[in-house]
């Protein structure tokens, strides 16, 4: 509770909740402190009656025995059996960690890293055509499935926006590519190879995701503890003047001068680059990044992810599309970077929430309960009585209200 508090103490400011909170914090603490209290209270409970075993065990020593000489070791009796009681208690407390550990051991594994009888080549993927053939998806083998026979084929360099309501099953289509959850039936290729039969390494270090970068964002940890730049290159691997042109790209700096974070300003510093001329606004690569990237807005988490992304130069990129969390300047901004020269050969699967932007998109996949209903470019889709002309007709006509 206290940790999470923590994280959203800015909404408990902002509901006036502190004192609820402050009262429930300290339950809590006294509702800890009282096992400790009880569990001393019973040491000493025990410490005395142990106390008086012993005396009694000395006393009937003394009276029965002080010629055979055992007198010294009984005087220490008492001392011992509380010292062998405490130590098994503690030893038996302190066995939860082992069981926790064997618990851990337990835990059903991934697949190899890596299948060294079956590694695809260095260079793969080249064009990052994905085909899906009657892919069949479920969490626990005892669930229905979530998607049922998904088959579709996309071209390498193609842009294609997944659509679909609420629980339609776009996220669980990703992480199947990813391999997060295998498949239970059917198989996914890309560029020919079937992607069961590889190592999940070589698998995820070729493709990569933007994720939505939700306001829980315990629930995705995109962003770590460190700098701009160990989140944009943990590997050390570009040079600062790669990361600058990809954060001038994406607009980086300018969101944070604009934005309304609350210690955004704390990050932007002056650096040498002020000094180019080309730099016509600066921040740090150095400036702080807090654990889930609090310190920033969702907007600017994802502009890093996204510059992340366009650093790693994959063939194929999953982003989930930011929904209502992100203001319409940095979302143009994000659309304009996505369909730019960064992602120019890169076949993007995009979960697309607005649907606003779905016209640019080479082609559009509709889900339904896990089954695809449409697929084929959104000019054919609209000539289509479907889902997603109606999705449209919606949309737009929301649009349109919200103007007026
Ligand atoms: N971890 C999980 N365990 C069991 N079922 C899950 C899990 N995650 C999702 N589901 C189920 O899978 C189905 C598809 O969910 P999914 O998250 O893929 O939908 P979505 O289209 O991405 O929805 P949204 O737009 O709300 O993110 C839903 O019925 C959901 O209840």
């Amino acid at each position: 509770m206290f940790s999470e508090t923590l994280v959203g103490v800015s909404t408990v400011r902002a509901y006036g909740a502190q004192q609820r909170f402050i009262e429930e914090n300290q339950a809590r603490v006294d509702t800890n402190a009282r096992c400790f209290y009880y569990m001393y209270a019973a040491n000493r409970w025990f410490g005395v009656r142990t106390a008086l075993i012993g005396g009694t065990v000395i006393l009937c020593a003394a009276l029965a025995t002080v010629s055979l000489g055992i007198l010294t070791w009984t005087l220490q009796f008492g001392d011992y059996l509380v010292w062998i009681v405490r130590v098994q208690a503690a030893l038996e407390m302190n066995l939860n960690a082992v069981e926790r550990v064997d618990e851990y051991s337990e835990i059903e594994q991934e697949r190899p890293a890596v299948i060294e009888s079956n590694r695809p080549p260095a260079n793969w993927p080249q064009r990052g055509a994905i085909t899906m053939s009657n892919l069949e998806m479920r969490y626990s083998p005892d669930q229905e499935p979530v998607l049922h026979n998904v088959s579709f084929s996309v071209k390498g360099g193609e842009k294609v926006g997944i659509v679909g309501r609420t629980g339609a099953g776009k996220s669980s289509l990703s992480l199947s590519l990813f391999r997060i959850v295998e498949p239970s039936n059917g198989s996914i290729k890309i560029d020919g190879i079937d992607i069961s039969t590889i190592g999940l390494y070589d698998l995820r270090s070729k493709i990569t995701m933007i994720p939505q970068v939700s306001f829980f964002f315990h629930d995705r940890p995109v962003l770590f503890q460190g700098t701009i730049r160990s989140n944009l290159d943990p590997f050390e691997e570009f040079q600062d003047s790669e990361l600058w042109a990809c954060l001038r790209d994406i607009k980086f700096w300018e969101s944070m001068q604009t934005a309304d974070t609350a210690n955004a300003s704390a990050a932007v510093e002056l650096s040498e680059d002020t000094l180019l001329p080309t730099a016509p606004i600066s921040g740090s690569l150095e400036a702080s990044v807090a654990e889930g990237g609090t310190n920033f807005s969702q907007g600017q988490r994802q502009l890093l992810c996204l510059a992340r992304a366009m650093l790693k130069r994959s063939v194929l990129t999953v982003f989930d599309e930011a929904t209502a969390s992100v203001d319409n300047e940095t979302d143009a901004n994000i659309q304009r970077v996505i369909r730019g020269p960064a992602f120019e050969d890169t076949t993007l699967l995009s979960i697309v929430h607005r649907l606003r932007t779905i016209a640019d998109y080479d082609k559009v996949l509709v889900l339904d309960k896990g089954r695809v209903m449409q697929f084929g470019t959104p000019a054919a889709l609209m000539q289509e009585d479907g889902i997603f002309k109606t999705c449209i007709k919606i949309e737009s006509h929301f649009h349109n209200y919200k103007s007026v």
